[in-house]
């Protein structure tokens, strides 16, 4: 007989099914490209389903999708984990409330990244859509969302990540030439969250596009 799981199947199958249908639709706007781009749910305190390294992410299906513990670690599978699992799992360390951690590779947001790492950050200010981040209380509000340098190295990034979340609330991040990452407290806020960078971020682009 095979030792029980530690964590619950049923939950699994749901984040898993959460992760798939969300996806989909992501991936059909075009922003997950040549497989990129990574995603996450917390299954319980101590294991987070995420997308199997390397899969393509226009085509998830259950197999596509694993479970690993907190510290980024394979549980009960031998499938490799997206190779950016640390910049998940980090967050589910730190803050016991995130749920869902989404990772994409949109034109909008990789070319936003290249225009604003000089800066360090992109300051947004003066929009509607700002709400999306303040609970729908107010648009009177600005965000710095952070631009950090990309590296293949994984603890790296987790460190500079780490560091910035030590001096600052956030909800997302751009990396250099990469990439969003965006997180909520469930599938749906780190989606709003997500949506609302992508508009947001191709505002930005166009109001240069129109100064120039
Ligand atoms: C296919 S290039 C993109 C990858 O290098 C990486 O940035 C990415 O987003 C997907 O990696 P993965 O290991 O599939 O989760
Ligand atoms: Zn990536």
């Amino acid at each position: 007989m095979s030792a029980p799981l530690p964590y619950d199947p049923q939950r699994l199958a749901h984040c898993a099914g959460e992760i798939i249908v969300n996806v989909r639709e992501l991936s059909a706007r075009g922003w997950t490209p040549a497989t990129s781009s990574n995603f996450s749910r917390r299954i319980d305190a101590q294991h987070a389903a995420i997308t199997v390294s390397g899969r393509d992410k226009g085509r998830l299906t259950e197999a596509d999708i694993m479970v690993v513990d907190l510290k980024g670690e394979p549980v009960a599978t031998h499938h490799r984990p997206s190779a950016e699992t640390l910049l998940h799992t980090q967050l589910y360390q730190r803050y016991p409330e995130v749920g869902c951690v989404l990772h994409t590779h949109s034109q909008t947001q990789t070319v936003a990244s290249r225009l604003y790492a000089g800066a360090g950050h992109v300051h947004l200010e003066g929009y509607e859509l700002l709400k999306a981040f303040t609970g729908n209380t107010t648009h009177e509000t600005s965000l710095e969302l952070p631009v950090l340098p990309n590296t293949q190295d994984m603890p790296t990034l987790a460190a500079q990540v780490d560091a910035l979340l030590d001096h600052q609330p956030m909800w997302g991040y751009l990396i250099d030439g990469h990439g969003l990452y965006a997180w909520g407290r469930d599938m749906p806020e780190a989606r709003r969250h997500l949506e609302a960078f992508e508009f947001l971020l191709g505002c930005e682009l166009e109001l240069r596009r129109l100064q120039r």
